[in-house]
């Protein structure tokens, strides 16, 4: 049996100002860099130790990764970066206050950008500021590679190759792998890795800073999975929005 662990930044700046952030790289807040404190301390106080860990291009999951490997005195394994675990993208959502823009456009609507796995927000204009084209962080990648706008199945995709590409060999050499990224990727990685129907995700929240356990027969097939606190695994109910 294999055991993956996945984990969702700690709270965020922009989380905090409730305003849609996809790619843009916000930093932690303090509620944020406590969380992923507390996250590295329920990490080795359960007795878990990573050999290899995957992260985003994007600084509040890479900072919440690098606290939690300094709390568990392991800043020094191999850690891989990658675009492909990057938030979902936003559009031209990104940077807009959630509360207002459900003002504007009804709840209904805001809740469809933001929990169905087919509706794409709003593109971004490519001759806007907020679009990452001539970003150096993404110059390796084909313009038409970079986002204007995705819905979940598109961050899937992504998030799936590399699962594929990637993880899974490392994995597969019985490396304990701890995944940093973000709501939205790793909604879409639990969605794949659970077969959760496109209608069954919407439901689907992933809570900040909270260790979720993935146990893996041989095949990389889930046999169970559960959240970790400081006492061992919570029940999945206790968890508003986990996963049935
Ligand atoms: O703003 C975002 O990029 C995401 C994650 O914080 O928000 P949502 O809860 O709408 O998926």
């Amino acid at each position: 049996m294999k055991k993956l662990v996945l984990i969702r930044h700690g709270q965020s700046a922009w989380n905090l100002e409730n305003r849609f952030t996809g790619w843009t790289d916000v930093d932690l807040s303090d509620a944020g860099l406590e969380e992923a404190r507390n996250a590295g301390i329920i990490l080795k106080k359960n007795g878990y130790v990573f050999d290899y860990a995957f992260t985003s291009v994007l600084k509040r999951a890479i900072k919440t990764l690098n606290i939690i490997l300094d709390e568990m005195d392991l800043l020094w394994i191999p850690v891989t970066k990658s675009w492909k675990l990057n938030e979902r993208h936003y559009g031209a959502l990104q940077g807009l206050n959630k509360a207002e823009t459900a003002q504007k456009y009804g709840d209904e609507q805001v809740h469809l950008w933001r929990r169905s796995a087919t509706v794409r927000p709003p593109e971004l204009d490519p001759t806007d500021s907020r679009y990452d084209a001539n970003n150096p962080k993404y110059s390796e990648l084909n313009k038409t590679d970079i986002p204007l706008s995705e819905n979940l199945e598109d961050t899937e995709k992504r998030v799936i190759e590399y699962w594929k590409d990637s993880i899974v060999p490392v994995i597969n050499e019985n490396k304990k792998v701890i995944i940093s990224a973000h709501g939205n990727s790793l909604r879409a990685l639990v969605k794949y890795l659970d077969h959760v129907p496109a209608d069954g995700i919407v439901s689907l929240n992933i809570p900040t800073g909270v260790p979720l356990v993935y146990e893996l027969d041989d095949d990389l097939k889930v046999i169970r999975h559960y959240y970790l606190d400081m006492q061992g695994e919570v029940p999945e109910e206790v968890i508003p929005g986990s996963i049935k």
